[in-house]
């Protein structure tokens, strides 16, 4: 199974290197790199909001002291041109401009003023705001900009979305909303409570090349309203070769200047999920998920049904004494299995059909637990071991003891709380007021906790990340368009482990089993939409399945 569309996110470093290194190979000058953004953000506003092309408008520019304020100034002179009037601000000194930001301030200077003051009349409102302050430059929170920022916004308030939008003129922010961090999607702050941070909320946000992690991670989808990635002319930089370290000249010129393994990718739909007509019931694996006992066992049996939802060959349920009578009353294609305590267990895994596990929904906190989990990873046979819940919780005295025998059929599933349990200090560093850039992300705590954990770490959320200890790193993204709010419901997090099992047991590697799983639930949710509730998820698998053509 594999992923189709692998869509990169970008650190602000790596964009700087692409950029750099494309610069360096005289494949484009960093003033034709800028004028292409300038441009990309006015084709874009223009096919956003094609009224702004059919006759001209008033646009206020908002140009800050880097390369991003320098996008600002090609922009004015593309939007005067275009026939509009055109204010620009700038915050900063123009004689410390970088050198492309001053030749575009300078060119627009030849066409209109700049001010740099705030005045007491801000002229009529305008059409379009361009936020072109900070973009993947900002290192440090954003105080004094802010006066300016914020008086521009709070003299025309965007006040409500879903009006039409020329009654409040619209925000566009180039490359990232200012003050947002672009690799962890947080906004910086002062330590003090009135720090100021820049955050308007933008109608539309156009990128360059790629898009940013902080784009899609964190506060990034409340903060950027829609986002758009403009073709700059970078194509075939971002590292298509595996040995980066030592870059020969790319096909096209292009040096690939950073390492393809370091890339973030966005989930993608999966690819290969169908069946082989040949195939017969152990072709497709058999899972095994360990249930609580008497009113536990609903947990384990959501989990179960997702694992056969998404096409493992057979599903067993193993339940202690307490839980048989009510696990037999609901089970029906899935099959049940009295089993205790580690030494029943151990006794079960001598079959080594039983090639996927998933341990934790509903299983209980505790000494038991903790004993079944250490004897299904010291099992000799590589089998697929899901822990999610409880088997996760089990664990929180001493983590290490947990870490020591994971190993790389391994998926860790862990919620916020669950991943501060065991990883209290990566979760205090990611939850800590950002006052510098780049701001710790949920990326470089998921990669730390892989790494740590010996195993596929998958870290839920509206922004789960999925990360490997060699450091693969996927983001699956319910935002911008996979927006699925229902899936923030009891029991969703069970199916998902279930889904992850069922997919090892088809065979699929850990890391392509938690990406396609966590893609997967997402698209389940939204097939079903409002009103969804756990057991909803598993039966929208198989629509989910023919929309991908399984
Ligand atoms: N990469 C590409 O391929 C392309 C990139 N392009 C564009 O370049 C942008 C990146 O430009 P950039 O590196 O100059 O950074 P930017 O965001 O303008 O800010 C840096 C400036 O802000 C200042 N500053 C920072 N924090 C501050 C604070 N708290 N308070 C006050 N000042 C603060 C900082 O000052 P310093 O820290 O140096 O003292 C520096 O002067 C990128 O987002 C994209 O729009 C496109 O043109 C073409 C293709
Ligand atoms: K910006």
């Amino acid at each position: 199974m594999g992923q189709s569309l692998m869509v990169e996110l970008l650190t602000s470093a790596q964009m700087r290197a692409i950029e750099n290194a494309a610069i360096a190979n005289k494949t484009v000058t960093g003033l034709e790199l800028m004028e292409r953004a300038g441009r990309g953000v006015v084709d874009a506003i223009f096919a956003e909001w094609p009224e702004l092309q059919a006759a001209p408008h008033r646009a206020v520019v908002l140009c800050g002291p880097g390369n991003n304020g320098g996008d600002g100034f090609v922009i004015a002179r593309l939007l005067k041109d275009w026939g509009w009037e055109v204010e620009v601000f700038l915050y900063g000194d123009p004689a410390k401009l970088p050198p492309d930001a001053k030749t575009n301030y300078e060119r627009w200077c030849e066409m209109g003023g700049v001010r740099s003051e705030l005045p007491s009349d801000l002229g009529s409102k305008p059409a379009v705001v361009v936020d072109a302050m900070f973009g993947t430059g900002v290192t440090r929170p954003l105080t004094e900009p802010s006066d300016l920022y914020w008086a521009v916004y709070e003299r025309w308030a965007v006040s409500n979305r879903s009006v039409h939008p020329f009654s409040d003129p619209v925000w566009v922010a180039v490359d990232i909303p200012s003050g947002l961090c672009s690799d962890s999607g947080k906004e910086l702050e002062e330590d003090v409570l009135d720090g100021g941070a820049l955050h308007v909320p933008a109608h539309l946000t156009v990128s360059f090349h790629r898009a940013k992690i902080g784009h899609h991670i964190a506060n990034g989808p409340l903060v950027c309203g829609k986002t758009v990635v403009a073709d700059i002319g970078l194509e075939g930089c971002s590292g298509p070769l595996e040995d980066a370290k030592h870059p020969p000249e790319g096909a096209d010129g292009c040096c690939p200047a950073v390492s393809p393994s370091e890339i973030v990718h966005l989930a993608g739909a999966p690819r290969d999920l169908g069946k082989e007509v040949a195939d017969h019931k152990y072709s497709n694996g058999h899972a095994l998920v360990l249930s609580g006992g008497e009113g536990k066992s609903g947990a384990a049996r959501l989990a179960a049904r997702g694992a056969l939802r998404v096409g493992a060959g057979l599903v067993t349920v193993g339940a202690p004494p307490s839980g048989m009578a009510e696990c037999a009353a609901q089970l029906t294609a899935i099959m049940l299995k009295q089993i205790r305590d580690s030494k029943d267990l151990q006794d079960v895994l001598e079959d080594k059909r039983l090639n996927a596990l998933c341990m934790g929904p509903g299983m209980g906190v505790g000494r038991n637990t903790r004993e079944m989990v250490l004897a299904a990873l010291a099992s000799e046979y590589p089998r697929g071991v899901v822990l999610d819940a409880d088997a996760l919780t089990s664990f929180a005295d001493d983590p290490a003891e947990l870490f020591a025998a994971l190993h790389h059929t391994c998926v860790l599933t862990p919620h916020g709380g669950e991943f501060a349990r065991l990883f209290p200090d990566i979760a205090e560093a990611l939850n800590a007021t950002p006052t510098k850039g780049p701001a710790y992300s949920k990326v470089d705590a998921t990669r730390a906790a892989a790494k740590r954990a010996g195993c596929v770490v998958l870290f839920k959320g509206p922004d789960t990340v999925i990360a490997s200890p060699d450091g693969r790193c996927a983001l699956n993204s319910a935002a911008y368009g996979r927006a699925a709010p229902w899936l923030a419901t009891a029991g969703s997090g069970d199916v998902l482990a279930g889904i992850i099992t069922g997919l090892m047991a088809r065979g699929v590697s850990a890391q392509s089993a938690a990406e396609a799983g966590a893609w997967l639930h997402v698209e389940a949710a939204r097939k079903f939409g409002p009103g969804l509730i756990a057991e909803d998820l598993p039966e929208q698998i198989p629509a989910v399945f023919r929309d991908l053509g399984a």
